[in-house]
């Protein structure tokens, strides 16, 4: 955790979720947040943004998108565009997703403009970052994510208040995750290049971890400096679990 800092527990629902599954999972989430001081963030599948949105107003949980274009409208066959995003009452855009940057050959410019789009349409980017395995047995990792840091994040960034998501590629699904000490040197220099960056925000931002965060091991991670909350993929498609991770935020 950053003192002062509210920490945010987001669930990542990847491609899961058809409507009445997604819609019974994001009430049990309202259902069970009540006490809940992190703030609570659920992640649907596109075709379910507007739905989940609509079930949870009035709630505490906000929604958000998986991804969005860099264009805010146009021919772009099969691409979601920020500003319907936000029509459909998303809050924040997780991007530069490793699933997308390996599937998409998503590139540090192109996350960067998707981001810069996410904020003129009022949206909170949450950019994610990581190693692959192969980085981290090189001793390379922390380079490979400052690298990612300094392509990924747009001039707005910091007054738009966005969040980074350190995700491991190798812990992604895979029940691994870093040594605590390798995570907090992580969030560490994370925050370092936010403050350099952005001198006014930085130090407020949040830092999420992602990979492989379970109930079994949120306190610890979370409880870890700059850890100011966590992207949960897997977990978060079990209503009891995504609420476990959040109340271990405090
Ligand atoms: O990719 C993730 C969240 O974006 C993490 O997924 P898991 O929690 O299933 O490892």
């Amino acid at each position: 955790m950053t003192p002062g800092i509210r920490p945010l527990i987001a669930g990542n629902w990847k491609m899961h979720g058809l409507a009445a599954d997604g819609l019974a999972l994001a009430r049990a989430v309202a259902a069970g947040a009540a006490g809940v001081g992190a703030e609570l963030l659920v992640c649907p599948p596109a075709t379910l943004v507007a739905a989940v949105a609509a079930a949870l107003a009035g709630t505490p949980v906000a929604v958000g998108g998986q991804d969005c274009h860099a264009a805010p409208k146009g021919a772009h066959t099969g691409d979601i565009a920020a500003p319907m995003l936000a029509d459909a009452g998303a809050r924040y855009v997780i991007l530069g997703h490793s699933e997308r940057r390996a599937a998409y050959r998503e590139t540090d410019p192109t996350v960067r403009a998707k981001a810069e789009a996410a904020i003129t349409a009022g949206l909170v980017p949450i950019v994610c970052v990581g190693e692959p395995e192969d980085d981290r047995l090189l001793g390379r990792a922390e380079e490979v994510v400052a690298e990612q840091i300094a392509g990924s994040l747009p001039p707005g960034f910091g007054a738009a208040g966005g969040v980074v998501a350190y995700e491991p590629v190798w812990a992604i699904g895979t029940g691994r995750t870093p040594t605590e000490a390798d995570i907090a040197a992580m969030h560490a220099m994370i925050r370092a290049r936010l403050v350099a960056a952005f001198p006014q925000h930085g130090g407020g931002l949040r830092i999420l971890y992602g990979g492989s965060v379970k109930p079994a091991n949120a306190a610890a991670i979370l409880a870890l400096p700059h850890v100011d909350g966590a992207l949960v993929g897997g977990a978060s498609l079990v209503a009891e679990d995504f609420l476990a991770i959040a109340r271990a935020a405090g």
